[in-house]
C-alpha cells in the first residue's frame, strides 16, 4: 500500500494502527456529555516506538495509561477545524509487530461537533430527550480520541449506560443490554461490530426508540409515534439487499437495521454499518445500501479520494434502479446527477479547486468542502467508462471485481486507476485516450457529457420549456392535466430545470400555483425546489413557507439553500438572517457553522 498521508488528521498513522476500540460510555443527557473511557489496542508499525498523536476535538482527557502504566500527555494546539493533537508518550518502548492497549478516561464537550442534543420538544414524542452522532468526515475525534482517518480501520465494542426508559443504538450488532450495577435507573447497551472499519462510521443514538421487523436481517427504528409508518416505507429493504448482493457481492455486515432520524439530521442518509441513518424526507435507501460495498467494506484512503466512496456508490444506486425498474430509470438519474453537478459548480465557481474530482484538501475544512462533486463528477466519469468499455454487464463486472480486490482496505484514486488499466488490460488503447488529468484534476465541469437517454426526461424538458417561453396571453394554456403526466421523479426534474432558466416572471408562479396547486404538496424534494422558484420570482408570501421548511427541518441539502435564496431577496436579507439567529441553538452544529458561513454571519 503506498504511504498516503491524510490532511484532515494529526494522528501518526505511519507508526501505529487501531486494531480495536473498546469503548465505555455513561451518556449524561443534564450535562449533555459523554463521559467515556476508551482503550485503544494499537499494532506498532515502526522499530522503536515510544509516543504516538491522536485526533482529538473538545475533549477532557482526564487520564492516559499505557498496558497500565501511567502515561504522559498532552492536547496540542486547536486548529481551525481539525481539533487538536493529543501527544502521547509511552513509559516504554516497543517495537514493530508488538501490540499495546492505550485507556484515555475523558469527557465531551456540550457543543461536540459529532453530536446533537435535542430536548423532549425537539422530538415527535415531546418526553423524552435524544442523542445522536454524525461522525463523518472528521467529527469522531470529538466523540472518542483516536486515529480519526479512512486509513485506518479496526473494530469495536462498546458498552452504553443511559437511563433506563431510553434506548441505545450504535453501528454494530447489538450485544444484549444489562442493569447498570452503579445506578438501578440506569441500562447498560452492549455492542460488537466485528468487521473492521473506519472511525467515521462510528455511531451513537440514544431516545426513546422502537423497532419493527421488516426483514430477515433487518429492522427498523424510530421513536414509536412512526414506527409503523416507517415499517411500511421501507418495506422493500430485503429486496434491495439481495439486489445489490447479485451486484457487488455477499453482504458481509450480518445485520441491516434503519434508523429513521429526527428532521434535524443533517443529510438524507447515513451509511452506518449495521445501521442506517435516514432522515424522513429520504425514501429510497439504495444509496445507503450500496455504501455496504463501497465506502464501508472499500474505503477512501482519505478524504481527497471521496470520489471512490460516493462515485461507486451512485453508479450501484443506479445499477439497483436499473434491476428494480428500468434502464430509463438509470439514464434520467444520470440527467438528474448532472444537474446537481451543475449546481454544485455554480456554487462554488467552474474555478474553484473543490471541485476537481481529487481535491488538495490541505488546511481545508471537508465540512466546507463537501458537494456533489464528489457523488456525480465521479459517476460521470464511471458512467463514461461505461460507455468507452463496453456497456453496464462489463463495467459492472470491474467494480465487484474491484470491491472484492480492496475489500477490508483503503483505496487511492492511482491505485484504483492502476487496478482499472489492469482489469481491461485488452483496452488500454481506448483508456490511454481518457483525459485523466481533466476529469480528476481540474475544476469544473466533467470534460465529456455522457449522452444519456431522454425517454423519461423528453416530458420534464416539454414543460418547462412551455413555461419558460410562455407570454402573458399563453399562461390560459396551463392545466392541472400538464403535471398529471408526470411521475414524482419527473416533477423533480421539471423543477429542477426551471431552477436552472431565469427566474420566472411572477404571474407565471402565481398561475402555476393555480393550476398545479403546489403549496399543498409535501414531498421534499418537490417542495424544496417548488419555493425555491417562487421566493426567485420574488412571491413574498413564499418567503415565510421557504423559511419554515428551512427551520423544520435541518437537511443541509434543503435548508441552506432555502436560506440562501430568501438571503439573496433583497428585501428578505434581515429576515433570513433573523430567522437563522433565532433559530441557530436548535439547529446541528455542523448545519448552524455552514448556515452562518452561507450568511457571512462571522463567529
Ligand atoms: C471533496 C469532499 C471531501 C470530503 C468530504 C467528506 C465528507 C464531508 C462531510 O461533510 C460529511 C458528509 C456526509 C454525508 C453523508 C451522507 C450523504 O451521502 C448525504 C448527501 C446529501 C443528502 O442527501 O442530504
Ligand atoms: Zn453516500
Amino acid at each position: 500500500m503506498t504511504p498516503v498521508s491524510d490532511p484532515s488528521s494529526f494522528s501518526t498513522v505511519s507508526k501505529c494502527a487501531t486494531k480495536h476500540l473498546n469503548l465505555i460510555y455513561h451518556v449524561d443527557f443534564d450535562k449533555r456529555v459523554l463521559k467515556g473511557k476508551v482503550a485503544l489496542t494499537l499494532e506498532v508499525l515502526e522499530d522503536k516506538f515510544s509516543s504516538l498523536t491522536l485526533d482529538s476535538k473538545d475533549l477532557k482527557i482526564f487520564k492516559v495509561s499505557a498496558n497500565g502504566q501511567a502515561a504522559q500527555f498532552e492536547v496540542g494546539t486547536k486548529h481551525k477545524s481539525k481539533g487538536s493533537p493529543l501527544e502521547i508518550t509511552l513509559p516504554f518502548e516497543l517495537s514493530r509487530g508488538q501490540h499495546v492497549i492505550v485507556e484515555i478516561e475523558y469527557e465531551t464537550s456540550p457543543s461536540a461537533t459529532a453530536l446533537q442534543w435535542l430536548t423532549p420538544t425537539q422530538t415527535v414524542g415531546k418526553k423524552h430527550p435524544y442523542l445522536f452522532s454524525q461522525c463523518q468526515a472528521t467529527h469522531c475525534r470529538s466523540m472518542i480520541p483516536c486515529q480519526d482517518s479512512p486509513s485506518v480501520k479496526h473494530t469495536y465494542y462498546a458498552q452504553v449506560s443511559v437511563p433506563k426508559e431510553l434506548v441505545a443504538l450504535m453501528s454494530a450488532l447489538h450485544d444484549g443490554q444489562v442493569p447498570d450495577p452503579s445506578d438501578s435507573s440506569r441500562v447498560i447497551y452492549r455492542f460488537r461490530q466485528p468487521v473492521p472499519m473506519p472511525s467515521y462510521l462510528i455511531a451513537i443514538v440514544v431516545g426513546a426508540l422502537e423497532s419493527r421487523e421488516i426483514g430477515p436481517r433487518s429492522r427498523v427504528w424510530s421513536e414509536k409515534e412512526n414506527v409503523d409508518e416507517a415499517a411500511f416505507e421501507f418495506s422493500e429493504t430485503e429486496t434491495m439487499l439481495k439486489t445489490a448482493e447479485s451486484l457487488a457481492g455477499p453482504y458481509v455486515w450480518g445485520q441491516y437495521d434503519l434508523l429513521v432520524m429526527p428532521p434535524s439530521f443533517p443529510y438524507g442518509g447515513m451509511e452506518n454499518p449495521c445501521l442506517t441513518f435516514v432522515t424522513p424526507t429520504v425514501l429510497v435507501i439504495a444509496h445507503e445500501i450500496s455504501h455496504s460495498w463501497t465506502g464501508n467494506l472499500v474505503t477512501n484512503r482519505n478524504w481527497e479520494h471521496f470520489w471512490l466512496n460516493e462515485g461507486h456508490t451512485v453508479y450501484i444506486e443506479r445499477m439497483i434502479a436499473r434491476c428494480m425498474e428500468s434502464e430509463h430509470l438509470r439514464q434520467f438519474k444520470g440527467i438528474g446527477g448532472w444537474k446537481e453537478l451543475q449546481e454544485s459548480v455554480n456554487q462554488f465557481g467552474a474555478n474553484n479547486v473543490l471541485t476537481n474530482l481529487v481535491p488538495n484538501l490541505h488546511e481545508v475544512d471537508t465540512d466546507e468542502a463537501f458537494s456533489s462533486v464528489p457523488y456525480e463528477k465521479g459517476f460521470a466519469l464511471l458512467y463514461h467508462l461505461e460507455e468507452l468499455l463496453g456497456g453496464p454487464e462489463v463495467f459492472m463486472g470491474f467494480v465487484k471485481s474491484y470491491i472484492q480486490l480492496f475489500a477490508y482496505g483503503t483505496v487511492t484514486t492511482e491505485e484504483w486507476k492502476n487496478y482499472l488499466f489492469t482489469y481491461f488490460k485488452d483496452k488500454v488503447d481506448i483508456l490511454n485516450k481518457v483525459d485523466w488529468n481533466a476529469w480528476m484534476h481540474t475544476p469544473g465541469m466533467a470534460p465529456v457529457k455522457p449522452k444519456y437517454d431522454t425517454t423519461m426526461a423528453d416530458a420534464c424538458t416539454a414543460l418547462c420549456q412551455r413555461w419558460v417561453k410562455a407570454k402573458e396571453e399563453d399562461l390560459a394554456s396551463f392545466t392541472e392535466e400538464d403535471v398529471k403526466k408526470l411521475n414524482s421523479p419527473q416533477l423533480i426534474e421539471f423543477m429542477a430545470l426551471l431552477l436552472q432558466e431565469e427566474p420566472l416572471p411572477l404571474s407565471h408562479v402565481k398561475k402555476m400555483q393555480e393550476v398545479y396547486q403546489l403549496n399543498s404538496v409535501k414531498n421534499a424534494e418537490v417542495r424544496f425546489r417548488w419555493l425555491r422558484i417562487c421566493v426567485r420570482a420574488h412571491w413574498e408570501e413564499a418567503v415565510p413557507l421557504a423559511l419554515k421548511m428551512a427551520t423544520e427541518q435541518g437537511r443541509m441539502k434543503f435548508t441552506r439553500p432555502l436560506f440562501k435564496e430568501v438571503y439573496n431577496f433583497s428585501k428578505y436579507s434581515d429576515k433570513a438572517l433573523n430567522t437563522f439567529k433565532e433559530n441557530r441553538g436548535a439547529l446541528h452544529p455542523v448545519t448552524a457553522m455552514l448556515v452562518a458561513k452561507d450568511l457571512k454571519i462571522n463567529g
